[in-house]
């Protein structure tokens, strides 16, 4: 093979296995076909294996779509249900126009993802304003009675049993979702705070979980992945298709240079013999014209074939080029995004802090590190006091207003190496590492201390807020939820003994 090809061939090989290692961990089959087409491609300089080995990965991608468009049935199955519910609520009306809005969205875009959170939000806010308008009693004229398709409200449906309603749609479409493993504890947790809950005030914070895990599991990554992998399978297919097209200009090419030799030589040999058999000068001369001028004639015509498939190799090589690059750039620009949407799957929205699922993530290494380096590693679990009474007093949007405000005074006290996270509702974990327990303590006192000394601004008034902390020090053997369990009791301890107060392990 030419050099020009080989480099071809490496930069495929770099690029299908770049991009096999992006898809791991989607699937344990999916898994072990990538691993064995990242050791064939190892193996072989073919094209033709590289491509056919590609090929046993089309299955799964089939799957993935397969997968993918059953979820995707089941969500708009669920979110249709849910505005049947609504309508059937007797003292409140449906708004009309966002009802349309919402249904033709939902069949617009049932099938993308991406799209699902923002249907999500979308319901949630036809819930939210249907319990916010009374219903009118229409006059409708007699055909319109008499022929009415929509079920007539059911008068026994009551406003806590929609929220349930919504609750357990939500609750539901987590079972749907298909999730990593670590994810299991936190899925369990939301279901439980959904199913039962009918406090349409819980609803955004929960709302706003269930949106990050769908990011998280099958939201824009798998997306992007699974369409990124049919892509990359038709791009190599295309550039396997101008190899081989390529093959054929330089077979063509030694074949045309053979017959020109051939036709050549059989120039020279039929001048010989005719030179032999010449009887004049005259005649020889002329013999000799005729025969030169065929002679150049072919060279002219072989230098003229030459020239065009030359061009037409170097056209071709340098479309493979950029069709590789193109590949490369597409994989590049999947990493970023992948990292991004991670980046924001992991960050609360209300507050910005890091939120759950990333203090899943960050406690893992953290338990390993402070065993390895024989370091101590301190959890604080931080909860504001009495918060439903801010939220029943000044609003929802005031108790948000303080969910912002309570984490600035936090990171204020907490020095650069310690993290704070979102936990849940308005309840805060900070882990510090390689901090020992009487520090840890000291920057809660002072993270107590500066919340109770602010003033909250509420409709204009002044209102001091107060945060009860439950601190444990890792005992170097413990899961991350014994320890989180040894603080949450010294939690508890703090607002059995009237709250306001640090609790650590004696
Ligand atoms: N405004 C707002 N409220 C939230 C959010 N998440 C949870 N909540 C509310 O936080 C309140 C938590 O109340 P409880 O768990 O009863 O506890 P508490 O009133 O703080 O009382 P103690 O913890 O015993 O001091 C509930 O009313 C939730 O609706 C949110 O994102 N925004």
């Amino acid at each position: 093979m030419d050099p020009a090809q080989d480099k071809l061939v490496e930069a495929l090989r770099k690029a299908i296995s770049r991009t096999s290692i992006l898809a791991e961990g989607n699937d344990p089959e999916l898994d072990i076909a990538l691993q064995s087409v990242r050791t064939d491609i190892a193996k072989t300089n073919d094209p033709k294996v590289v491509q056919k080995t590609l090929q046993s990965l089309d299955p799964f991608v089939l799957k993935f779509d397969e997968d993918r468009l059953a979820r995707a049935q089941a969500f708009r199955g669920a979110l249709l249900d849910l505005i049947d519910t609504l309508d059937e609520y007797p003292d409140r009306q449906v708004p009309l126009f966002d009802k349309k809005e919402l249904e033709s969205a939902i069949r617009s875009h049932w099938q993308s993802i991406t799209k699902w959170p923002e249907l999500l939000t979308k319901t949630i806010s036809l819930v939210q304003k249907t319990l916010a308008t009374p219903r009118e009693e229409r006059k409708q004229s007699l055909i319109k009675r008499l022929f009415s398709q929509r079920k007539a409200p059911n008068p026994n449906t009551t406003g806590t049993e929609i929220m349930a309603h919504v609750s357990h749609t939500l609750a539901g479409l987590l079972t749907n979702i298909a999730l990593p493993e670590n994810y299991e504890e936190q899925i369990l947790d939301l279901k439980q705070a959904l199913t039962g809950n009918n406090d349409l005030n819980q609803l955004p914070g929960l709302l706003d979980e269930v949106i990050n895990l769908i990011m998280v599991a099958v939201g824009k990554t798998q997306e992007d992945l699974t369409s990124y992998l049919s892509q990359l399978n038709k791009q190599l297919a295309s550039i396997n298709a101008s190899i081989v097209s390529n093959y054929k200009v330089q077979r063509n090419i030694s074949n045309n240079r053979k017959s020109f030799n051939d036709e050549l030589q059989q120039h020279v040999e039929d001048t010989h013999i005719d030179v032999r058999n010449a009887t004049n000068l005259e005649s020889l001369k002329s013999l000799i014209n005729s025969r030169m001028s065929t002679i150049s004639q072919t060279m002219e015509r072989y230098q003229a074939q030459m020239a065009e498939q030359e061009k037409s190799a170097a056209q071709s090589i340098s479309m493979l080029k950029s069709k590789v690059n193109r590949m490369e750039k597409d994989a590049s620009n999947l990493r970023n995004d992948m990292q991004q949407k991670i980046a924001q799957a992991m960050s609360d929205a209300l507050t910005g802090l890091p939120n759950r699922s990333a203090y899943q993530e960050a406690i893992f290494p953290l338990l390993t590190s402070s065993v390895k380096n024989q370091q101590p590693l301190c959890m604080a679990i931080c909860d504001i006091d009495h918060f439903k009474s801010i939220n029943d007093t000044w609003g929802h949007l005031a108790g948000d207003r303080v969910l912002k405000l309570v984490p600035r005074q936090m990171q204020n006290a907490l020095g650069k190496e310690h993290l704070l996270f979102r936990y849940g509702g308005e309840e805060f974990v900070i882990l510090f590492p390689a901090t020992h327990l009487e520090y840890a303590q000291d920057v809660c006192e002072k993270i107590r201390t500066a919340i109770e000394a602010t003033p909250f601004n509420m409709s204009g008034d002044p209102v001091s807020i107060t945060m009860s902390i439950g601190l444990s020090l890792f005992n170097g053997k413990e899961s991350h939820e014994e320890l989180f369990s040894r603080a949450d009791k010294n939690l508890y301890q703090a607002k059995g003994n009237g709250r306001n107060r640090v609790i650590r392990d004696n």
